[in-house]
């Protein structure tokens, strides 16, 4: 068993290296052992390409030419994820192991996907191939958090994101932008944009901090910008219609393309308003939503219950007044050093 897992965590590692390229899928990683040996490794790298168990595959076959049917037969896949039963972008993955005869495929947890879950192991057993599962299980869906939610919950993995002063403030109180964290912290922030599908605020942070939401900091892929805008108050000229990133407005009068934005009208729209965009941005595959604010924006999604995970800075300055940051009801679950700032991280199911 310990061998399995040491394998499989090697999966988890390289699954995490899809990270930010590969939703709406999953990340997965898997590797082929034979003779206690790692003899091909890979993860699925970009959307739409090959799946980790196929790019296997194929490096066995043209690194072992001739080789290559006997060593599948007596070797072992490890995977992070149940290989795939249907054709979607790619033929399906447990008929290609089927198909090559690998002698055992050891995999951490099933995939949660209506079209999968447990029928790619089926495919596996009927083809004579033996599967052990449920390896490092908690890890493997905890990588994949994000894609759980998307296939379970029909939304995106919902992160809130805020900056606090020491005494709780997360702004003036006169409608102005006062920056609260480091230049470390602000790295991090970039990269984590990078990370996520999406990034939203609420119409007075676009009028008061005129915001770019977008990746300058770190290397990496622009996030979809998500504003909340009933009124259309938030003028052409603002960054985050400049169409350096794609922009969704959800708004109250218009739907409607221009550029790089689109404007989405919703019905009633204070009317379960979190609900409904969490919905939209779902059926546009956002997998993972990044919500910064204000104080309004972040009260309607913990109003609604809609979070997953919130990541809080605390600075060491006091202010003495402004807006006060939101209240959550749920215990730190992790903490760290972000140059001066404490950077606090809180689970709204914790799983580990
Ligand atoms: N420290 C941090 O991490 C962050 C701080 N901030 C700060 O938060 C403040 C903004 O937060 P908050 O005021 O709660 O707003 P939000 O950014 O959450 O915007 C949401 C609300 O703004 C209201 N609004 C107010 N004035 C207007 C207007 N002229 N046009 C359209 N909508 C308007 C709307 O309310 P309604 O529909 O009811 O009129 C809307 O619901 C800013 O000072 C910003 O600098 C923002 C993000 C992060
Ligand atoms: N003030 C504040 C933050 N504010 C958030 O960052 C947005 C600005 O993004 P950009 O224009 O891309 O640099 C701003 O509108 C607000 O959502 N973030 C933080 O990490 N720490 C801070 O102290
Ligand atoms: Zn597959």
């Amino acid at each position: 068993m310990q061998e399995h897992e040491r394998y499989i965590r090697r999966c988890l590692e390289l699954a995490q290296l899809g990270s930010g390229s590969v939703s709406p899928n999953p990340m997965v990683g898997a590797l082929l052992v034979s003779d206690g040996r790692i003899i091909a490794e890979n993860y699925h790298r970009k959307f739409g390409g090959p799946h980790a168990e196929a790019l296997v595959v194929e490096e066995v076959l043209s690194s072992y030419g001739d080789q290559a049917t006997e060593l599948f037969r007596r070797a072992t896949m490890y995977v992070s994820l149940e290989p795939c039963a249907h054709h979607g972008k790619t033929p399906p993955c447990a008929r290609l192991l089927a198909e090559y005869r690998i002698g055992r495929v050891v995999i951490a947890c099933r995939d949660p996907f209506e079209k999968v879950n447990g029928a790619g192991i089926r495919i596996l057993e009927e083809a004579g191939v033996e599967v052990i599962e449920g390896v490092l299980a908690e890890e493997a869906l905890w990588l994949n958090r994000r894609f759980t939610t998307r296939v379970v919950h029909q939304r995106p993995y919902i992160i809130l994101k805020w900056a606090q002063t020491a005494d709780g403030y997360m702004a003036p109180a006169n409608n102005t932008q006062r920056w609260i964290t480091g230049a470390v912290a602000k790295q991090l922030v970039h990269r984590w944009r990078s990370e996520e599908d999406a990034i939203l605020v609420g119409a007075n942070t676009a009028l008061v901090d005129n915001p770019q939401l977008t990746v300058r900091e770190w290397q990496g892929r622009n996030p979809k910008r998500v504003l909340i805008d009933k009124q259309l108050a938030v003028a052409p000229d603002a960054k985050l219609l400049d169409g350096s990133a794609e922009t969704i407005v959800f708004n109250a009068t218009k739907s409607d393309w221009v550029g790089t934005v689109k404007y989405i009208e919703l019905e009633d729209f204070d009317w379960y308003l979190p609900q409904k965009i969490a919905y939209q941005l779902y059926l546009m595959d956002v997998q993972s939503l990044i919500v910064e604010g204000g104080r309004k924006t972040l009260d309607l999604f913990i109003g609604a219950g809609l979070w997953d995970e919130a990541r809080v800075f605390t600075s060491r300055d006091s202010w003495g007044s402004g807006m006060a940051a939101p209240a959550l009801h749920a215990a730190v679950a992790e903490h760290q050093g972000i140059g001066p700032d404490r950077l606090d991280i809180y689970y709204r199911n914790p799983q580990r």
